[in-house]
């Protein structure tokens, strides 16, 4: 049993007394109140501090004894009412019915207006088969993702903590558990309404799009494109956020491993670190989740997924809609936002201010390159940075076998009217990314109880377009042994 935290006189300015959830308001069809289940000799992994100030929490609260419990799971603030919500989802393309929340428990809603939600916290009425737990590996690089994504600039769940105990965890072998404290401005996902649209239960999902709508996407109501078509609007716009996503993804070469329709965030943020994977060699077909034998979210098939997600989410919004010709015009604009933010991405990256003519065939041939020859994708465009601000392209040259192909591209890339902004280059093209193989070292001396590389990964990760002396190695080519590490599904 969970106990609540009676705070010292001096602790309860630190920490809110309210944690209220929109969710909980719309009613019991939505979630099950339930506590955390507890976990024993809690120790810290590591906590980020920033995410503890732009949730509007105390800093110094986070470092302290009540935090750890609290974050955990042992414990609960008063005003907090925790509770796990149902959601339903296609998994691998295929309707797997009902899931929800089976190892998540939302504390509720902090100062800043965002959910706390701790991942790992025990069994809820949607843990079917699982044991509510998640392992100190999986936790780890949750958490490292999670900020260096938004390092990145790239939407996503936060992470305020993750905090390891010894209870033993059977996977394919026994591990230990943790848990990550994470945060975003709603959890829900394209799942919770594919829930209540296959329940047939149009009350409860009209709740929740006028909900989801009233808090995140006001402008839905009055759009001049959809006048009296809120929810096609409100397709329109979660389609618009996630090919957004999408392109940023695709341009940073992130694999997110695992894109059923429940990991889909409706605000389009990434959502759910499972076997992701920064890509080290380019090679576009790479998957990254060793469980995905069909290779259904490979890489370069991860646009047209988050098109066939919206469209599961389209179906499940139709009985709102109305018309199906309303619901597919109002996916139509992936189409044409998706590759334009792509390429805006890509032209960022190349130093480019504004478009051009034959930008789009630079842009291909250079992606055929570096594809032909598996360049390292991060290594490459920092090394690219580097030659427009020094006039020095030898090092970027080295990386590419065909270095006639090479200097052709080159030659037509300076040519181009607007010469690149190296600025630009430096802000757009990151030094450090979360590879495989540095989390899996952090990983491994972590299970060691050394939590020193979390701690400089999570340093180099925030700000990942700096230069970081010293640190350089983090920046180098993977080890050789970074290509036998398998991800899977196991976590
Ligand atoms: N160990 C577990 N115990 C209980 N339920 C689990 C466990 N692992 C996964 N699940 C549930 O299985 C479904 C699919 O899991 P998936 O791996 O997509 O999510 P997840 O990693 O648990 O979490 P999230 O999407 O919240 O980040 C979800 O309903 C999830 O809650
Ligand atoms: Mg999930």
């Amino acid at each position: 049993m969970t106990d609540t935290v009676t705070p010292p006189a001096s602790a309860e300015a630190a920490t809110p007394t309210a944690w209220p959830s929109r969710l909980a308001d719309l009613g019991p069809a939505f979630f099950t109140h339930l506590q955390p289940t507890p976990l024993p000799q809690a120790h810290w992994v590591a906590h980020s501090p920033a995410v503890a100030r732009s949730l509007g929490l105390d800093p110094d609260w986070l470092a302290s004894e009540e935090a750890l419990q609290v974050l955990i799971g042992n414990a609960l603030l008063p005003g907090m009412k925790p509770l796990a919500s149902v959601y339903s989802g296609h998994q691998f393309g295929v309707w797997a019915g009902q899931l929800g929340d089976g190892r998540a428990i939302l504390l509720g809603e902090t100062p800043a207006g965002h959910e706390l939600q701790l991942k790992g916290s025990g069994r809820t009425p949607y843990s079917r088969g699982g044991d509510g737990r998640a392992v100190l590996r999986s936790s780890i690089r949750e958490f490292l993702c999670s900020e260096a994504m938004h390092g990145l600039g790239i939407p996503t769940s936060r992470a305020l903590s993750v905090i390891g105990s010894p209870a033993p965890v059977r996977r394919e072998t026994i591990e230990t558990a943790a848990v990550v404290a994470r945060s975003a401005p709603s959890f829900i996902r394209f799942g919770h309404f594919e829930h209540f649209a296959a329940r047939n239960d149009l009350v409860s999902l009209r709740q929740l799009a006028d909900q989801v709508m009233d808090q995140h996407f006001p402008a839905c109501r009055t759009h001049p494109r959809w006048p009296g078509q809120p929810y096609a609007a409100l397709l329109e716009a979660v389609s618009e956020r996630t090919a957004h996503l999408l392109a940023q993804w695709q341009a940073v070469g992130f694999c997110h491993g695992v894109m059923n329709t429940d990991n889909m965030s409706i605000l389009g943020l990434t959502l759910d670190y499972g076997p992701f994977q920064f890509l080290d060699g380019f090679d576009p077909g790479h998957v990254c989740n060793h469980s995905d034998t069909q290779g259904r979210y490979a890489h370069n098939k991860q646009p047209n997924i988050a098109y066939w997600n919206l469209f599961c989410l389209a179906q499940a919004l139709l009985p709102l809609i109305g018309e199906e010709d309303t619901a597919v015009a109002a996916l139509e604009s992936y189409k044409t936002v998706y590759p334009a933010a792509f390429e805006a991405c890509l032209r960022a990256k190349l130093g480019w201010h504004q478009g051009a003519q034959g930008d789009t065939e630079l842009i291909e041939t250079l992606l055929q390159m570096l594809a032909r020859h598996r360049v390292d994708y991060t290594i490459f465009w920092r090394r690219l940075s580097h030659a427009v601000a020094s006039g020095d392209f030898e090092p970027v040259r080295d990386l590419i076998l065909d270095r006639a192909a090479f200097d052709d591209w080159r030659q037509r890339y300076l040519a181009r009217a607007q010469a690149p902004d190296a600025a630009l280059m430096l802000r757009s093209n990151p030094k450090f990314v979360l590879r495989n193989h540095l989390g899996e070292q952090a990983i491994r001396k972590a299970q060691n109880q050394d939590f020193s590389e979390v701690q400089t990964l999570l340093k180099l990760l925030e700000r990942p377009f700096e230069e970081h002396p010293g640190f350089e190695a983090y920046a180098d080519f993977p080890p050789d042994w970074a290509s036998s590490i398998e991800i899977s599904c196991s976590s």
